[in-house]
């Protein structure tokens, strides 16, 4: 399971890329997001999307970022934290997907409940808690992480160095995600829209198709 903690969400300030950022994790195979203070702005909207897209990706808040890294950690969970101070994801990535999936399967994520635990040497993928900040990350994450990892040492945006990670992550397998108990689905098409809604007895209609592709 992976999970994203957005560090230092600034309220109203943050509200829109910190949705971004929720989005882009569930999007991008991440089971839930966590907060360090509510916010229902961004909580709305993932439950909106959540709702109509399907999967069961939360919003979660943390009383104590520590004390969750902590105890994330004592689970046998993996942390990563991306910062532009970091080791380059180029060179570090191919070694914590081998920690985080021993067996190789980086593939889709979505609902996979890994079942971690202090005792266990089996060849199971671990979950994984990626620290994205807002505001000035605090020294204390750095030190807690087990991967610095920066996504190019340029500055740039918390929704491109999530998006990054993940697909580099899972190699790209969770562009594919779709979810049965979704009640919107969208049929890839070369020019337009062909989205389909499911009338919640399994089957889907056409509601919006204007999609000029030769093979539909
Ligand atoms: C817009 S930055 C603000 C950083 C903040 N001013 C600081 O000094 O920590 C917000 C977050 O985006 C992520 N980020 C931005 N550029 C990155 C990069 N090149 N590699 C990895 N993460 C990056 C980091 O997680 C960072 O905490």
């Amino acid at each position: 399971m992976i999970e994203v903690m957005r560090l230092g969400h600034r309220g109203e300030r943050d509200k829109r890329i910190s949705t971004h950022v929720a989005l882009t994790s569930r999007a991008l195979g991440a089971s839930n997001i966590i907060f360090t203070s509510s916010d229902k702005h961004v909580n709305g909207s993932v439950d909106r999307i959540t709702e109509s897209w399907g999967g069961d990706f939360k919003f979660k808040v943390a009383d104590s970022w520590k004390s969750y890294v902590k105890e994330f950690k004592k689970n046998n969970g993996i942390v990563a934290h991306l910062t532009m101070y970091g080791e380059n994801i180029n060179e570090i990535m191919s070694e914590i997907i081998n920690e985080v999936y021993p067996t190789g399967n980086n593939n889709n994520n979505n609902n996979n409940n890994n079942n971690n635990n202090n005792n266990s040497n089996e060849k199971v993928p671990k979950n994984l808690l990626v620290i994205i900040g807002a505001e000035k990350v605090p020294r204390e994450a750095y030190e807690l992480a087990d991967y610095n990892i920066s996504v190019g040492n340029q500055p740039h945006s918390e929704v491109a160095a999530i998006a990054i990670f993940l697909d580099r992550l899972t190699m790209g397998k969770n562009l594919y995600s779709e979810y049965e108990d979704s009640t919107i689905k969208v049929i890839p098409c070369k020019n337009g829209k062909n989205v389909i809604m499911n009338d919640l007895e399994g089957e889907y209609d056409d509601f919006d198709k204007e999609c000029n592709d030769e093979n539909q």
